[in-house]
C-alpha cells in the first residue's frame, strides 16, 4: 500500500471495475467512490465487494444522485450554435426533442435563463416555457446525452434532498456497510440534517456525511453547510456549470478555509486530470492544481471520469500519488487554538512532537481525538490503533492519518501499548525512534497521560 498523506479516492465505474484494473488501482488509494447517479445495486454491490476482497479496510464514499435534473433516456441530439431546440417533460425520446423526466425543471425555468450542459460545454437560453414544454437556443454547439445533468446557471432545484432512488440507494450504503455518504446538490444545514436522520431511520447512524458543496445556495450557506457536515467536497463539476469558471478558485479557496476553521476535513473533486481520461501524462496545469489544493491542507483529493470512465485509470492514481506525495510536507495551514480542551491538548501534542522530533502514536476508540490531530497537519507521522473497522476506514480519509487494527481492547493503556508494539512489529516504529504516546480522550476519561518513549 503506497502511503501519502494526502488520501487520494477513486470514482470506480466501467473503466476500472474489471478485477484486474481493480486489484492494480486499489494499491494506490484510500478510498473508492461508487456514484449513485449511474448503474444499478448490483453493479455497485459487484465493484464494493471486489474491492473489499482485495483490500477490506478500504474507505467506501456512496454518492448520492440528489436533487439535480438529468436528461432521459435518449440518442445524442447534436445541436449547432443558434439552433432552437425543445426540451419536454418525459422519461425518453426518439430524437425530435430532449426529454426531461422531472417536471420541477418547467416549474423553475424562466425566459432567459441560461441552461449549461455537459459540464459546462454546452449551453443554452430559455426562450419560452408553456407548461412541460420550453424551447430554447443553443448558444454554443454540442451533442446532448442521456443521464447528463441539466443545470439551470445559478438556481438550485427547489426539490427534496431525497426522493425514492435516493433512499433506497441510502438503504444499500447501509446494507453494505459504507462509511461515508455524499450529499449531491445540498442547499443548507437542513437538507444535512435530513439526510442525517432519514440514515437514523433506516440504522445507519454511524455513517457520516459529505457536503458536495456544488450549487449557489450552497456557497451561500456555505459555513451553516460545512459546520453541520462530516466532511466538506469542493464539487468542481456542477460549480464550474453554476459559476463563471474564472469564480472557480476564489470559492474552492473558501470552501477550504471555511471547513478548516470548522475542523472538517476537505476534499477537492472533479478534472484533477481530466486530459488523463485520453492522455496516459497530465499536463502542466493539472500537477500546478494539485500542487494548489495540497498546499492548502485539503485531507484528500476526488478522481471522477478519470477513473470511472478514462483510458488511464491506474495511470490516474499514480500520477495523483505522486504529485500529492511531492508536495503534501510544505502544507501551511494557520494552526487557530480551539475553545475546547481536546482541541488545545491536541495542539500541544503536535507541537511538543514536532519540537523533540518525535512519531504521534494514538489508541483511539472513538476517533475524535485523532480528528483533532490531523486537523493541525503535523509534520511527523501520526499513527493510530483502533478496535472497530468502521472507525478505521473513517480515519483512513483525514489527513496525515495512518490508522491500524488492534483488536477489541477496552482498556486505554493497554490500547497504547499494543499499537505501539504492531507498529514496532510491521517496522513503521525503529529502534532509536522518539514516540510520543498517547489516547488522548479527556471528555470521558478523567486522567490523561502523555509517555515520550526512546524506542
Ligand atoms: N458507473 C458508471 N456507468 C456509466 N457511466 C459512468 C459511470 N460513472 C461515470 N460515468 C460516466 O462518466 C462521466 C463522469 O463521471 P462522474 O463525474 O462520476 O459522473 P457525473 O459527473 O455524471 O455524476 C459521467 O457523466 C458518465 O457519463
Ligand atoms: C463530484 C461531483 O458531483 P457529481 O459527479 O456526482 O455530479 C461534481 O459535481 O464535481
Ligand atoms: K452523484
Ligand atoms: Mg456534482
Amino acid at each position: 500500500m503506497i502511503v501519502s498523506r494526502v488520501k487520494i479516492v477513486a470514482t470506480i465505474g466501467p473503466a476500472s471495475e474489471k478485477t484486474d484494473v481493480l486489484r492494480e488501482l486499489i494499491k494506490y488509494v484510500d478510498g473508492v467512490r461508487i456514484n449513485f447517479s449511474h448503474g444499478n445495486t448490483e453493479e455497485w454491490r459487484t465493484r464494493v465487494m471486489n474491492v473489499r476482497e482485495f483490500r477490506n479496510d478500504i474507505t467506501v464514499l456512496g454518492d448520492l444522485r440528489g436533487p439535480g435534473i438529468r436528461t432521459g433516456g435518449m440518442k445524442p441530439i447534436t445541436i449547432s450554435t443558434g439552433d432552437s431546440v425543445e426540451f419536454r417533460l418525459d422519461d425518453k425520446s426518439d430524437g425530435g426533442f430532449v426529454p426531461v423526466p422531472n417536471s420541477s425543471f418547467f416549474r423553475v425555468i424562466t425566459i432567459d435563463d441560461i441552461i449549461v450542459m455537459n459540464d459546462g460545454r454546452l449551453r443554452l437560453r430559455v426562450e419560452k416555457v408553456s407548461g412541460n414544454r420550453a424551447v430554447l437556443t443553443a448558444l454554443t454547439s454540442g451533442t446532448i446525452m442521456q443521464e447528463k445533468a441539466i443545470v439551470i446557471k445559478g438556481k438550485d432545484y427547489p426539490i427534496p434532498i431525497l426522493d425514492d432512488y435516493d433512499r433506497e440507494a441510502l438503504k444499500f450504503a447501509v446494507s453494505i456497510g459504507m462509511d461515508y455518504v455524499g450529499v449531491s446538490h445540498v442547499r443548507s444545514s437542513d437538507d444535512i440534517e435530513e439526510v442525517r436522520a432519514e440514515l437514523r431511520r433506516i440504522g445507519g447512524d454511524w455513517v457520516r456525511l459529505v457536503a458536495k458543496i456544488e450549487g449557489p445556495d450552497a456557497v451561500r450557506n456555505m459555513k451553516d453547510v460545512v459546520c453541520a457536515s462530516d466532511y466538506v467536497m469542493v464539487a468542481r463539476g456542477d460549480l464550474g456549470m453554476h459559476f463563471d469558471l474564472e469564480e472557480i478558485p476564489r470559492i474552492q479557496s473558501s470552501i477550504i478555509k471555511e471547513s478548516q476553521k470548522c475542523g472538517k476535513p476537505v476534499m477537492v473533486a472533479t478534472q484533477l486530470l481530466e486530459s488523463m481520461i485520453e492522455q496516459p501524462v497530465p499536463t502542466r496545469a493539472e500537477v500546478v492544481d494539485i500542487t494548489n489544493a495540497v498546499m492548502e491542507g485539503v485531507d484528500s483529493l476526488l478522481l471522477t471520469g478519470e477513473t470511472a470512465v478514462g483510458k488511464y485509470p491506474i495511470e490516474a492514481v499514480q500520477w495523483l500519488r505522486r504529485v500529492a506525495g511531492e508536495y503534501e510536507g510544505e502544507v501551511r495551514i494557520d494552526r487557530e487554538v480551539m475553545a475546547n480542551l481536546t482541541d488545545r491538548l491536541a495542539l500541544g501534542i503536535v507541537q511538543l512532537a514536532e519540537d523533540i522530533g518525535a512519531k504521534i502514536v494514538i489508541y483511539s476508540r472513538g476517533g475524535r481525538f485523532v480528528e483533532a490531530i490531523s486537523r493541525y497537519r503535523p509534520k511527523v507521522p501520526t499513527y493510530v490503533g483502533v478496535s472497530d473497522e468502521r472507525i478505521l476506514r473513517r480515519l483512513r480519509l483525514y489527513w496525515g492519518v495512518e490508522p491500524i487494527i488492534i483488536g477489541d481492547i477496552k482498556d486505554y493503556d493497554e490500547g497504547e501499548r499494543e499499537t505501539l508494539n504492531q507498529l514496532i512489529r510491521s517496522g513503521s516504529i525503529a529502534k532509536g525512534d522518539l514516540v510520543l504516546l498517547t489516547h488522548g480522550v479527556i471528555d470521558t476519561y478523567n486522567d490523561y497521560s502523555i509517555r515520550i518513549l526512546r524506542i
